[in-house]
C-alpha cells in the first residue's frame, strides 16, 4: 500500500520509515515545507502528488513547555493542521492514523485512564492535542487515534538521551518520582501502526477498527523508575552513570503542568486490533544497544 506519512525526521516518522517497508508498503514521508500542517495548499499538493492509500500523521508541535507561550502555533499544527490532513484523507475516502497523548488528561483521576475517560488537559499542548482529536474525528470517520506517552527512540530529543547526556556531564541527577505513566518506544508504536493498517484500509466508516485507542509500553512506572532502568542499562554497557535521587514535581517546576498520573489502560487496542502493550524494558535495551552498543556486563 502507498502510505503518506506527515513528518519525516521525528521519532515516530523515522521508525515508520523503517517498519512499514518491511510489510511491503511504499512510504512517502514529508515534512515542512513540502508538507506543512499550517499550510493548506501544501497539504493539498502533497496528498495529490503522493496519491496514497492511507495517511499517517506523525507530525506535531511537541514542545510541551514552549507551547504555553506559543498557543497559536501549537493549535495551528496539532488541531487545525491535523484536522485539515484528516479532511484531505476523507476527501479520498482514505483511512487516517493519528497520534495523541496522555496530556489530554488531568492526571488527578487516581486510576489509569481508559479510552472513554473524561479528558481535562492541564496545559496548552494537551489542549491543542485534544482539539486535534476532535478535529480529526469530525473530519474523517475513518480515523484511528492512538494516545501514547513518554515517547523515546534512538533518534530525536527524548528522556533516554537526556539521561545519558546528564550521566556524562554530572555526578548526580534528580528525577521526579511522583509522576506515573509508562515509556513508549517509537519502534513499538510504529509496529502497532503497521499491524493496524491492513484492517484500517479495508474497514468502512463506523467499524470498531476506528476511534480512540491507548497504547504505551508496560509496565507502569515513574520518571524516576524509568531513569533507574536507563542508568542500569547504561552501566551494563560500560557507560558512566551518575548518582540518581528522587524528587517531587514541586521540586522541579516547569512552565507546563504535567499529569501526576497519566497511566493509560490499553485494553481497546488489544480487543479490537490484537495489539498488546510492549515491555518497554526490552525496547529500552534495544535503544541502548543502538545508542551505546551491546551490553558488556550482566545487569
Ligand atoms: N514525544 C513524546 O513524548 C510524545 C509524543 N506524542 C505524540 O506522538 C506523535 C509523534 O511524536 P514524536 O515523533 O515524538 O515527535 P517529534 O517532535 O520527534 O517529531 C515531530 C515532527 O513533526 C514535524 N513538524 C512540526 N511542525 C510541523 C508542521 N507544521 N508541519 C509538518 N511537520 C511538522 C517536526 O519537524 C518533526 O519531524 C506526535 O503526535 C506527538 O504529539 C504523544 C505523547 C508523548
Amino acid at each position: 500500500m502507498r502510505v503518506l506519512v506527515a513528518g519525516r525526521t521525528g521519532q515516530l516518522a523515522v521508525e515508520l520509515l523503517e517498519r512499514l517497508p518491511r510489510d511491503g508498503h511504499k512510504v512517502v514521508a514529508l515534512e515542512a515545507p513540502e508538507l506543512d500542517l499550517t499550510d493548506p495548499e501544501s497539504i493539498r499538493r502533497a496528498v495529490e502528488q503522493a496519491a496514497p492509500e492511507a495517511i499517517i500523521n506523525a507530525a506535531a508541535y511537541t514542545a510541551v513547555d514552549k507551547a504555553e507561550s506559543q498557543r497559536d502555533l501549537a493549535f495551528a499544527v496539532n488541531a487545525i493542521g491535523a484536522g485539515m490532513l484528516a479532511a484531505a484523507a476523507a476527501a479520498r475516502d482514505l483511512p487516517f492514523l493519528h497520534v495523541s497523548t496522555d496530556y489530554v488528561f488531568s492526571g488527578d483521576g487516581g486510576a489509569p485512564y481508559d479510552e472513554d475517560a473524561s479528558t481535562g488537559p492541564m496545559g496548552v499542548y494537551g489542549e491543542s492535542k485534544l482539539a486535534g482529536e476532535r478535529a480529526v474525528l469530525a473530519a474523517n470517520p475513518r480515523s484511528a487515534i492512538i494516545r501514547t506517552a513518554w515517547v523515546c527512540s534512538p533518534h530525536g530529543a527524548n528522556f533516554v538521551k537526556t539521561m545519558l547526556r546528564l550521566g556524562r556531564e554530572r555526578e548526580a541527577v534528580s528525577v521526579v518520582a511522583d509522576q506515573h505513566g509508562a515509556p513508549t518506544f517509537a519502534a513499538d508504536l510504529a509496529d502497532a501502526m503497521a499491524r493496524m493498517l491492513p484492517r484500517l484500509a479495508a474497514a468502512p466508516a463506523g467499524d470498531p477498527a476506528f476511534g480512540v485507542f491507548h497504547l504505551t509500553g508496560a509496565p507502569w512506572t515513574t520518571w524516576h523508575g524509568f531513569a533507574e532502568a536507563i542508568f542500569a542499562g547504561a552501566a551494563a554497557r560500560g557507560h558512566k552513570v551518575p548518582r540518581l535521587s528522587a524528587i517531587t514535581t514541586a521540586d522541579y517546576p516547569t512552565p507546563a503542568r504535567r499529569p501526576a498520573d497519566g497511566r493509560l489502560q490499553c485494553g481497546r487496542i488489544t480487543r479490537i486490533h490484537g495489539i498488546e502493550a510492549a515491555d518497554w524494558r526490552q525496547s529500552l535495551s534495544r535503544c541502548l544497544d543502538a545508542l551505546i552498543g551491546p551490553q558488556t556486563q550482566n545487569s
